[in-house]
């Protein structure tokens, strides 16, 4: 920022993400999810900085015919040489949050797939082609319009021919960045329903959304942020159903929903530079207590001082409540909890 001052857009983001899975990546806007995914492309600006380690390993996974070595790669510190080349398209496919900027201006969609097509995958002429309308046609782009131009595109054809753009190189990492936004709800669940299809062969997936209804359609496990923290991490079942999220926020997330309470979680996020030096979500939680001017550490899957329930079981171990057995301060909390929302 001006002035040399320093901002952490992302900080302590730690997860995996396992052949196969599908892993949802939610939170207000602006807490940092497009820059966690640019990160991992190599994307930032000039003037960003990273720090830490991001492996992608391509073991196991399902390698494409230009998949480099197989082995693993340190995306945080490769060439961008070795990104463009062996990782950009080949082994991390990106939709983009943004596909207008994303998209050539003075070519078709057709041209900019088949070139693509014929790119990533050494595919020729017919070929190309018959593979760029079945890109096309798989992220739900009619394909009577793949000879126009960007700018002759609505938002959401422009968002679905990104997608198709993205399919092409069966990567065995697909990023998509709020790949539905624009789209009306049949076409979202079509979308995700084919991004989902991603998954099957052992590619994986990172789903950015706002689409609380498309993550839960789309995720095997959901990672909250909230102020460029993961709050909260945790199999998507647990967190959609029954328990429920652990993290305050995450509840207030889905608690705003339509379909749920409708209710609002009050106030606005903090900015990113000036953040608290403990919870950056205390201000807004009813949970909140002195203990929250500490920053939490994530344990069992969440960030918080004052989590909701108990940690999730290990699958086929005792459950957490016969491992650990809740604490009369605990108990008396969710019981009043229990009789706040009676
Ligand atoms: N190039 C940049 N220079 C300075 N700040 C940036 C830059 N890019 C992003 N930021 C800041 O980093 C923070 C995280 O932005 P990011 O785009 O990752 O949010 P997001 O979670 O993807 O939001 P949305 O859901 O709106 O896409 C924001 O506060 C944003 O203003
Ligand atoms: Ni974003």
């Amino acid at each position: 920022m001006r002035g040399g001052r320093r901002i952490a857009a992302v900080s302590d983001a730690a997860f995996d993400l396992a052949p196969g899975e599908c892993l949802a990546l939610v939170g207000e806007s602006g807490c940092g999810k497009s820059v966690l995914a640019a990160a991992l492309l190599g994307l930032l600006p000039g003037n960003a900085r990273t720090a830490g380690s991001a492996r992608l390993n391509a073991a196991g996974g399902a390698a494409g015919p230009d998949a480099g070595d197989g082995g693993t790669i340190e995306l945080l510190t490769a060439s961008e040489q070795e990104l463009a080349r062996t990782v950009r398209g080949r082994r991390i496919g990106l939709v983009p949050q943004s596909p207008a900027a994303h998209l050539t201006p003075v070519r078709t969609v057709r041209a900019q797939l088949e070139e693509t097509v014929r790119e990533l995958t050494g595919v020729r002429r017919s070929g190309a082609r018959a593979d760029a309308e079945r890109a096309a046609d798989r992220a739900a782009f009619p394909l009577d319009h793949l000879d126009r131009y960007p700018h002759q595109l609505s938002g959401g054809l422009a968002q679905r021919a990104a997608t198709a753009l993205a399919l092409v190189g069966d990567a065995p990492l697909l990023l998509a960045d709020e790949p539905t936004t624009g789209l009306d709800r049949d076409l979202v669940e079509r979308t995700v329903d084919e991004l989902r299809r991603h998954t099957d062969d052992g590619r994986a997936l990172l789903m950015i959304t706002h689409d609380l209804a498309a993550a839960e359609r789309i995720a095997d496990r959901v990672a909250v942020m909230y102020a460029g923290r993961i709050v909260e991490l945790a199999d998507a079942p647990a967190f959609f159903g029954t328990p429920g999220p652990r993290h305050p926020y995450a509840r207030g997330l889905l608690d705003a929903l339509p379909e749920r309470a409708f209710r609002p979680i009050p106030g606005m996020p903090p900015e990113l530079g000036a953040l608290p030096d403990g919870c950056a979500f205390a201000a807004r939680c009813d949970r909140a207590t002195a203990a929250c001017e500490a920053l939490p550490v994530p344990a069992d899957g969440v960030a918080c001082h004052h989590p909701v329930g108990p940690p999730p079981a290990a699958p086929g171990g005792p459950t957490p409540a016969e491992a650990t057995g809740p604490t009369g301060a605990q108990r008396s909390e969710e019981d009043g909890r229990r009789a706040r929302t009676a």
